[in-house]
């Protein structure tokens, strides 16, 4: 299967360079500073040659032996041999320098130059953080800022009830009321009878939203969301990139814990009740700083199946550079080569879009309403969304994506 193309090689081009001119300096002699091309307008009002270059540096430039690489007017990255001047007056430079004035276009700012995204159009430059949606990583091909992109209006999935099934490809939709309050009403017993609920250990069955209606607009809101992002609908884990038979629970280092009977049950249950358009009462709708969000459409019992992580599974070492937001963790393992993720690279459900909680502040924390476990099921790694306390209706949700052993970047997160 062909694997998406995601590298390294983009990021000296598109986002701003930190390095500074302590190790570019002897490129620096040979420019004139009225010739620098600004790829941005620069909003400070520091002269920029008393800023980036003190004379004792333009004085004594220190030897630089090695080719450095150099760009044209921004554009073109070549080597020292490749230069062409030509007829045209064209100022080689170092890329450091070129882009050492660029600021931030919403907030003003040259710091943080490692996170400082230049559109591919404009060469403007753009905070990753201060981006709404928030970018946590350069995303593969060629970006474009707000300032060039066309507007384009997000996509709405019809709000007919035959195509809804067609999308999620419901085998037997239930669309009856009474139906759905029988389900409701045997389910609320159950959860009240259990003697381990109390304990709050066992994992429970969401309850659909009785209205058709209600239920329908759920749905369409996750097919909008899917579709927007060039995703299909997948509510179990793919195989290709890496085999299934990769995936071992026996692998993780140290143990994986084992489903219990009594969940695994619940699981089957609520799997069996998404595949009939028995859906969870959640709502997908569009924040302008973090993108898709996931709303709880009723009132969600603490120990709630959320959702199962789906998407497809790859070897971890094959996805060390990639730049995807929503790879998940499926085992870690003490052998690397036996390391897997979850990337919902064209199948997804609607995990991918929960929030993440800013693990660098106290507030931050507070967020969190789902767990996220992952339980080795008949043998197989799997990844599930557990709601933690009682989530209230129009509550968003909330995991740590920094659960495991990962690193997701989230001190910009709101
Ligand atoms: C797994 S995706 C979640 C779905 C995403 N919002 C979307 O529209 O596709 C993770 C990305 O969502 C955004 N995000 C998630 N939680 C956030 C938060 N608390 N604050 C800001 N952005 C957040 C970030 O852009 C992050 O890289």
């Amino acid at each position: 299967m062909e694997r998406p193309r995601y590298g390294k090689e983009r990021r000296a081009k598109r986002v701003r360079i930190s390095t500074l001119y302590r190790t570019h300096c002897s490129q620096v002699v040979e420019c004139q500073w009225n010739d620098y091309p600004s790829p941005s307008p620069c909003k400070n009002t520091v002269d920029f040659a008393e800023e980036v270059l003190p004379t004792s540096a333009v004085a004594e430039p220190p030897k630089v032996e090695e080719p450095k690489t150099y760009v044209k007017k921004k554009q073109r990255i070549v080597k020292d041999e490749q230069v062409k001047v030509g007829t045209e007056m064209v100022i080689w430079t170092d890329p450091a320098l070129i882009y050492s004035c660029t600021m931030c276009e919403e907030c003003g700012r040259g710091d943080s130059a490692d996170q400082m995204l230049l559109c591919d159009k404009c060469d403007r430059g753009f905070h990753m953080f201060c981006l709404s949606p928030i970018l946590v990583s350069i995303p593969p091909g060629d970006w474009i800022c707000p300032h060039c992109s066309q507007s384009t209006t997000a996509y709405e999935f019809q709000m007919v009830q035959r195509k809804i099934v067609e999308y999620f490809r419901f085998k037997k939709f239930v669309p009856s009321k009474t139906v759905m309050e029988g389900i409701e009403k045997r389910t609320l017993k159950k959860q009240k009878s259990s003697s381990s609920q109390k304990r709050g250990l066992r994992l429970l069955p969401y309850v659909p939203t009785i209205d058709l209606q209600r239920r329908l607009e759920q749905m369409a809101s996750l097919a909008a969301a899917l579709t927007n992002i060039g995703l299909d609908f997948s509510d179990s884990l793919s195989y290709g990139y890496a085999p299934r038979t990769a995936n071992r629970a026996a692998n993780e280092k140290g143990g994986m814990r084992e489903m219990s009977k009594e969940d695994k049950v619940t699981l089957d249950r609520c799997k069996a009740m998404c595949k009939r358009g028995e859906w969870q009462p959640l709502m997908v709708t569009y924040d302008l700083r973090q993108g898709f969000v996931v709303e709880a459409d009723e009132d969600i019992p603490n120990m709630t199946f959320i959702a199962e992580y789906t998407g497809e599974v790859d070897y971890m070492c094959c996805r060390h550079y990639d730049s995807g937001n929503s790879i998940m963790g499926l085992l870690f393992s003490d052998d690397p080569v036996k390391e897997l993720v979850i990337c919902p690279d064209r199948r997804g459900n609607i995990a991918r879009f929960l929030s993440g909680i800013n693990n660098h502040t106290e507030e931050g924390r507070s967020k969190q309403n789902v767990r996220c476990v992952r339980y080795s099921i008949n043998g197989e790694a799997r990844v599930i969304l557990i709601a933690m306390r009682d989530i209230r209706k129009g509550e968003r949700l909330y995991y740590d994506y920094n659960a495991y052993y990962t690193e997701y970047p989230t001190q910009h997160f709101v």
